[in-house]
């Protein structure tokens, strides 16, 4: 097993990586298809870290399903495992901009074949389709919304947020403007904490026009970032059910342009309760970590 952390060891050999990023949600992307790289969360930090590191929102761990425990039962359906880290080192259930990129980084290496593909997650095996002009349509899953929602502050301001799991948690607030939600250089307070004990990504959104919103997100294990796949698919759909629209009565598919920060992406919510996520997907570098660096770093 290849372990950066093995002290005094002089034939460490370089780990490749590459990096990427989903309308400027940014990773670091590590190919390990037989789950040999040990990555503490002491490591993926120092990976993700700006100045000192490569930098990144996340860090995208490239194994096979087979190979990686949390996965080996999906290695029928998906023949990789997306291991998703936060920028922090924390484990995360899903992460909607990851599975772009890890499908588009699976494409160009020729690890995948023509045609839609899968890619298992924590929460689940999505499919990916891979569009004619580049960018990638995500099957999500289906949306959970708790009953029990929060109230969010910041700068003396509140506001009440709608809980919706994707996977992972979401707490979604309507706000007059999206500068209401100050710097968001910490996590955004809310009450009462018990609703999401293993903390939460959360969206501040305004209207730009009919079914159109725009958003910012501070991201549990990563702060704000220009985007969130996942929490987009939340907008999109805590929007519709203030809007009074649910495709489950209606029997038709609905539709939310979500404007980030880094990009747009474009989300669909089913009759059957499928969300279907849109947006690009890009590899901008490649090379070699130094080995030394991350032994006396990480
Ligand atoms: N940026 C991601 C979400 C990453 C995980 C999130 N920070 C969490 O801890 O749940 C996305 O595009 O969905």
């Amino acid at each position: 097993m290849t372990s950066h952390a093995t002290p005094n060891t002089p034939s460490l050999s370089p780990i490749a990586f590459l990096k990427g990023h989903g309308t400027e949600n940014d990773f670091v992307i590590v190919p390990d298809p037989g789950n040999e790289i040990e990555l503490p969360a002491p490591v993926v930090a120092t990976l993700c870290d700006r100045r000192a590191g490569i930098g990144g929102d996340g860090l995208l761990h490239v194994v096979r399903s087979a190979a990686h425990p949390e996965a080996r039962s999906l290695a029928g359906e998906a023949e990789w495992f997306m291991d998703y880290r936060n920028a922090d080192g924390s484990i995360a259930e899903m992460c909607g901009n990851g599975v772009r990129v890890f499908a588009h980084y699976l494409r160009r290496a020729g690890l995948v074949g023509a045609g839609d593909l899968a890619v298992a997650t924590r929460g689940g095996v999505k499919r990916a389709h891979i569009d004619k002009d580049g960018d990638i349509t995500v099957a999500m899953g289906r949306a959970r919304l708790p009953e029990d929602g929060v109230t969010v502050t910041v700068g003396g301001r509140s506001w009440p947020a709608r809980n919706v799991n994707m996977g992972n948690p979401h707490a979604v607030a309507f706000v007059e403007d999206l500068s209401h939600a100050g710097g968001l250089f910490s996590a955004p307070p809310f009450t009462p904490a018990s609703v999401y004990p293993d903390g939460v990504n959360i969206e501040f959104v305004v209207d730009r026009g009919p079914r159109h919103v725009a958003m910012r997100v501070h991201e549990r294990g990563s702060g704000e970032t220009r985007s969130c796949g996942t929490g987009a698919c939340a907008v999109a759909v805590a929007a519709a059910r203030r809007d009074g629209a649910d495709p489950a009565v209606t029997g038709a598919p609905i539709t939310y342009t979500v404007d980030l920060p880094g990009g747009r992406l474009v989300i669909t919510e089913h009759p059957n309760g499928e969300i279907e996520m849109t947006g690009p997907a890009v590899i901008v570098a490649e090379g070699h970590i130094d080995p030394a660096w991350l032994e006396v770093s990480a």
